[in-house]
């Protein structure tokens, strides 16, 4: 092994090349330190947008869009757009043919305004609130997925025409990630428990939509969890899911036709994450289905899943600029944002890389801690980074893999603006999102 492919495994990173995998695929070093983001060189777009500053690859987003349609075509791929929910993504959804999973009448609404067509989006949660469910009704949207008993009842008497619905089953299957993304386990919140000890089960779902003339009962639905890479955790999914569409058949007679499988597909923050292998998981989900109905006798259901993270994830870099460097017992790199515009590491403890950019150096790489501005001691976005030995105050700093569940999970902590949001194609930015102004803030205070 070279030393150029011993250091990423190291967490240190070669100052002349990006680690493979993490960046956009349109992201190279250019002269002079620069970084060019799907053509554009960064510190220009910095220059323009301000800092911190979301970007986004657009043309990235569509490929792998199309890559999860040529690698599953016989499903229907529905984006996950907690992932990233703006206008300006759901419009290359939508024009990329997929469908649109939502969970609040917010995203809706977004939805909406996008153009993007109600018989393509489905509504997920476990707490649906009556507006969720009047949004989805009035805009008709597909599918909704019933989450408990509760919802079953409200829903039945606030539809008028006839709604398609899905019942979220708890198949018992982890995802093998962080707990708190951890959904197809007993004892979370998510789905109707296979127990028949339990109230909200499964056949009492079933019996229930049944019982409901303005609800049609199409498929289930379950979701193991988010950033699983093992595709054997889906496989064990699809199998126990044909075994419940059978128990469906057995006590309530009806062969139900869909099986939407969920996301939660893995993208790699750093060197030493596993990616998702789609090509296996086609293939080895495929087997497993057809499998497991040629056994029970029961018919190929049509299959639905919901990718968020790996539609959007590793299309985004966040681009920050130093407000101070603190040499101590640890050198800390506080940049003008931090948990405010990503609350992963402190959610989830996770962990990514940083480059410093638009200059070039010969100074030496050591580990250095790449912090936020707030008030919070948790507020670090990279630990442990190889940054140049004299990275100074008004630098700018790239981190890669910030395209899913950083500006959708933003917040105004510390009365810091959230950053906008910049798609680049063929070295041409368009503002998606504006940066929120002392105006939007003092609304909310
Ligand atoms: C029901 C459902 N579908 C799809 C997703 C998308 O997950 P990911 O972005 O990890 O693919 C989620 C989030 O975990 C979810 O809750
Ligand atoms: N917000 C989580 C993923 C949530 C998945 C949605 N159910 C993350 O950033 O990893």
């Amino acid at each position: 092994m070279t030393l150029s492919e011993l250091l990423p495994s190291l967490g240190c990173e070669a100052a002349d090349r990006l680690e493979p995998g993490l960046w956009p695929r349109r992201t190279h070093l250019g002269a002079g330190g620069e970084l060019l983001f799907a053509g554009a060189p960064v510190s220009h777009l910095a220059a323009r947008f301000g800092t911190p500053t979301y970007l986004i690859d657009e043309a990235q987003v569509r490929e792998a869009a199309r890559a999860y349609g040529r690698a599953l075509p016989e499903a229907e791929v529905a984006f996950a757009g907690k992932a990233l929910c703006t206008r300006g993504v759901l419009r290359w959804i939508a024009e990329e043919g997929l469908s649109l999973d939502t969970c609040s009448a917010g995203e809706i609404a977004v939805a909406r305004a996008a153009g993007f067509p109600a018989e393509r989006i489905l509504l997920h949660g476990n707490a649906k609130t009556p507006e969720d469910l009047k949004a989805a009704l009035e805009y008709g949207v597909g599918r909704i997925v019933l989450d408990s008993l509760d919802e079953v009842e409200q829903l039945g008497s606030l539809a008028h025409g006839v709604q398609d619905v899905l019942v979220r089953v708890t198949p018992g299957v982890r995802g093998d990630t962080h707990e708190a993304v951890t959904t197809g386990t007993e004892g979370q919140k998510f789905g109707f428990s296979l127990r028949s000890d339990v109230r909200d089960n499964v056949d009492r779902a079933v019996t229930a939509v049944l019982a409901q003339p303005s609800l049609r009962l199409t498929g289930l639905h379950c979701h193991i969890g988010s950033q699983v890479s093992r595709v054997d955790r889906y496989e064990e999914a699809a199998r126990r899911m044909i075994e419940v569409l059978v128990r469906v058949r057995e006590n309530h007679g009806v062969a139900l036709r869909e099986l939407d499988l969920g996301g939660g597909h893995a993208v790699p923050y750093v060197a030493r994450d596993d990616s998702f292998d789609l090509t296996g998981y086609a293939r080895r989900l495929r087997v497993a289905l057809a499998y497991e109905c040629s056994s029970q006798d029961f018919p190929m259901p049509r299959l639905v899943i919901e990718p968020g993270r790996a539609i959007v994830g590793a299309a985004g870099i966040t681009v920050y600029r130093v407000c101070a460097v603190k040499r101590g017992s640890r050198t800390f790199v506080a940049v003008d944002g931090g948990m405010s515009d990503n609350p992963r590491p402190s959610l989830y403890g996770a962990r990514y890389t940083a480059r410093l950019i638009g200059r070039h150096t010969k100074a030496a790489r050591t580990p250095m801690t790449v912090v936020g501005r707030h008030c919070e001691a948790g507020d670090v976005l990279a630990a442990d980074v190889y940054l140049p030995d004299d990275v100074h105050v008004g630098d700018l700093i790239a981190v890669p893999c910030t395209g899913a569940y950083h500006h959708s999970l933003a917040s105004n902590y510390n009365l810091v603006s959230r950053p906008p949001l910049v798609s680049v194609h063929d070295g041409h930015a368009t503002l998606l999102v504006p940066r929120e102004t002392e105006e939007d803030l003092l609304r909310r205070c």
